[in-house]
């Protein structure tokens, strides 16, 4: 078999949109996400110094930092036991060690999983590039944990197919389901570093691509006839936020309220199954104002739970909310919330003056847009001749 030894690996992983049931997901509800065209490449290119160096262009004063890899060997509990082939958690006492060793959680992510998959014998530089905003509820944690998993798997030659035609391709193409799915379960190891108690629904959906219903009992199923043709707005509030804080925020309220909270993840999980009860009659009678009368009321509704019910929202969100509505469209968050990022509805027939008219009024007040793409191919891995 031929080796990748001496490749260089790019990979690149897709951000996504959550349509309904983001933090109910977390509470084993229904939840919709479809990724989008926006992505992460990462390149994996070997040297011979010992050395891993990691250059994070994405993340403030980070720029390119290297280590020598017996730096981390020396680490009282570096995994030298784990098969790459059985994803499991990072160790607690690993976990801390390595905040003791840089205290930047994402960086804690990247190196359990470059210490785990490669045992630090691959000296490698690795480069990241994306082209979704961070930290803005676009799924930016599972398109990095997605990226460095099939890139780090595919440059150790580690298959759980035992390597299939497909997933040893030297062109850009996507690994066989068995690989898909060892990537989405180490990426889920890397998430649970980012947010503590993630659903799964952001790795899956950058994993996979396309658009998928899940659930945490079930995991993922991809939407076979797709999203119908639904033209939908990003803006991006640029409030920074925690998805971690937000998630805990959301189990903690659960937790304390359940008579209150239960019927409320339980609407949720209602709103999520009616979409692809919609989506199915919108594929069986291409009636698109029933769609999107049933997708604005469903917006709307599950908006106002997010804010009033869980308490994800934001002032900034409430006024793109009502800066949309004023101009007759039906706005959401999507994400963790608390600012990020929102979804708007447009219309199968809004003109680019309605929507230039619709940009500007949100430019006015500080924020940007730009119409999304949905339903992009999931992790895509490719060997780049040296
Ligand atoms: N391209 C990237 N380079 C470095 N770190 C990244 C990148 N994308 C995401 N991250 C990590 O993921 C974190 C954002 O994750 P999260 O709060 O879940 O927001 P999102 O909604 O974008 O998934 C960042 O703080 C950073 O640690
Ligand atoms: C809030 C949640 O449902 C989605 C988080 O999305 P993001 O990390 O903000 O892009 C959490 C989860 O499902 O893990
Ligand atoms: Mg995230």
């Amino acid at each position: 078999m031929i080796s990748n030894d001496n490749n260089t690996i790019q990979v690149s992983a897709p951000g996504k949109i959550i349509l309904f049931g983001e933090h109910a997901v977390v509470l084993e509800k229904t939840a919709i996400a479809a990724s989008l065209s926006l992505r992460t490449t990462v390149t994996f290119t070997p040297n011979d110094k010992n050395r891993l160096l990691l250059d994070l262009p994405d993340i403030p004063d980070f720029g390119i930092k290297e280590w020598s890899l017996d730096d981390f060997k020396k680490l009282g509990h570096f995994p030298t036991d784990i098969d790459p082939l059985k994803p499991i958690e990072c160790n607690q006492d690993f976990a801390k060690e390595l905040t003791n060793f840089i205290d930047i959680k994402g960086i804690h992510t990247f190196l359990f999983l470059f210490c785990t998959l490669t045992k630090c014998n691959k000296a490698m530089d690795i480069r990241f590039s994306s082209a979704l905003p961070i930290g803005a509820g676009l799924g930016s944690s599972a398109s990095f944990c997605v990226g460095i998993c099939a890139g780090l798997l595919k440059a150790l030659d580690i298959y759980a197919c035992g390597g299939c035609e497909q997933c040893k391709s030297t062109s850009e193409g996507q690994p066989c389901n068995q690989q898909l799915n060892l990537i989405n379960q180490w990426s889920l190891q890397g998430e649970k570093i980012m947010h503590g108690t993630p659903s799964g629904i952001d790795n899956a959906v950058s994993t996979f691509g396309k658009a998928l219903t899940f659930t945490r009992k079930n995991g993922y199923s991809v939407i076979e006839n797709g999203i119908p043709p639904l033209r939908i707005l990003i803006t991006n509030t640029k409030v920074s936020r925690s998805t971690k804080t937000l998630v805990e925020g959301v189990i903690n309220r659960s937790k304390q309220f359940p008579t209150l909270i239960d019927p409320v993840s339980n609407l949720i999980d209602t709103i999520s199954k009616q979409c692809i009860t919609v989506f199915d009659q919108y594929h069986q009678d291409k009636d698109y104002d029933r769609l999107q009368t049933a997708m604005d009321l469903m917006f709307d509704m599950n908006q106002h739970l997010l804010s009033g019910c869980y308490g994800v929202g934001h002032s900034s969100i409430d006024t793109i909310v009502s800066i949309t509505k004023s101009l007759g469209f039906h706005t959401k968050l999507t994400g963790a919330g608390g600012g990020g990022c929102v979804i708007t509805l447009l219309k199968r027939d809004t003109t680019d003056d309605q929507l230039n008219q619709l940009k500007n009024k949100l430019v006015e007040s500080g924020f940007e847009s730009w119409e999304a793409t949905v339903g992009d191919p999931g992790v895509l891995v490719s060997v780049i001749p040296n």
